[in-house]
């Protein structure tokens, strides 16, 4: 299969700061791509390179088989970028019209003003005089006139309502199954867990982390079990803490939580040990925990 984007070893470095450090990933048709990382972690950078607007220091980026730049991908590209300006003088509608002039197949006017929730009275106001949130609502929609295969969005979200929010998502899950690839950056890990089939973790230029939403939870060092004691709860902390794969344990909520890095080593010592624990849970570990743990482990190895 033919990858819609890759990466081999890019690096870019401007001056003598190295912000892409050797960055390998592909991404195949329809998929939607979280891009995560902390400030300065290199994601615009990289989005950058992907559209042509920055050229790697080092390695190959190649979209749609092609080099970035070539028209055949611009033309097969929508992206909605973190500074929104718009065009004076010319009215919502003339701008969208202008904008999808430029393709061979642009998308139905139509689905444009309904996807990207723009209200028939906002296509004939002055694109100037939109709010901030129907700014954006307008960059969305032409990230999209040109009816693009592969779209990038760089924090498409920051300063939409709730409402605005859920109908750019449902557009987007939408456009996804219709073969449409997706790669955004968002700084709302809900965003990414709730939208994002693959989960892309920058930290310091380098890519600590890929995977489903799921796979980066499981990846997570220290997991928790908990459960309720059956007996004295004094007692069975100390039982606890003696076993091997029981880092710590602590009282929560009326129960008894254990801290490991192994939950099956864990459960299969304190079965076999006979201790009175019930109504055993595991818990996986929040995305936001994840993140840390991964972009603080990355860092601390950095410094060593
Ligand atoms: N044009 C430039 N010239 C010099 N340094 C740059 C340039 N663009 C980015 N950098 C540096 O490269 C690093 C990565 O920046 P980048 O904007 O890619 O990060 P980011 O992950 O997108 O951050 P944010 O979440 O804040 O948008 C930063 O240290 C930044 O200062």
């Amino acid at each position: 299969m033919s990858h819609v984007i890759e990466m081999n070893r890019v690096s870019k470095i401007f001056n003598d700061k190295k912000a892409v450090d050797g960055i390998s990933f592909t991404i195949g048709k329809g998929s939607i791509t979280a891009v995560l990382g902390p400030n300065g972690a290199g994601k615009t950078t990289m989005l950058s390179m992907l559209l042509g607007l920055l050229t790697p220091t080092e390695g190959t980026v190649k979209v749609f088989g092609l080099a970035p730049k070539d028209v055949k991908v611009r033309e097969r590209c929508g992206a909605m970028l973190q500074e929104v300006s718009v065009m004076d003088r010319l009215k919502v509608r003339e701008i969208i019209a202008l904008i999808r002039s430029y393709y061979p197949q642009p998308m139905d006017m139509e689905f444009l003003v309904r996807a990207t929730g723009l209200a028939p009275a906002d296509l004939n106001r002055y694109a100037e005089k939109l709010s901030g949130g129907q700014k954006r609502s307008l960059a969305f929609a032409l990230a999209l006139a040109g009816n693009p295969q592969l779209l990038f969005l760089d924090e498409p979200t920051v300063g939409l309502d709730t409402t605005a929010r859920r109908r750019f998502w449902d557009t987007v899950r939408e456009l996804a199954a219709g073969g449409t690839t997706i790669l955004f950056t968002t700084h709302y890990l809900q965003e990414a867990e709730e939208v994002a089939d693959r989960i892309l973790l920058f930290s310091q230029g380098t890519l600590v982390a890929d995977g489903s939403p799921e796979d980066i939870k499981a990846r997570m060092v220290k997991q928790s079990l908990s459960f309720l004691p059956s007996g004295d709860a004094a007692a069975l902390r100390g039982q606890l803490l003696k076993l091997a794969p029981v880092i710590d344990c602590y009282d929560k909520d009326g129960r008894i939580h254990v801290v490991t890095e192994n939950t099956d080593e864990a459960l299969r010592a304190i079965f076999t040990g006979g201790l009175a624990v019930r109504n055993v849970r595991i818990h996986q570990g929040s995305l936001d925990e994840a993140f840390e743990q991964l972009t603080h482990n990355h860092e601390e190895d950095m410094k060593r």
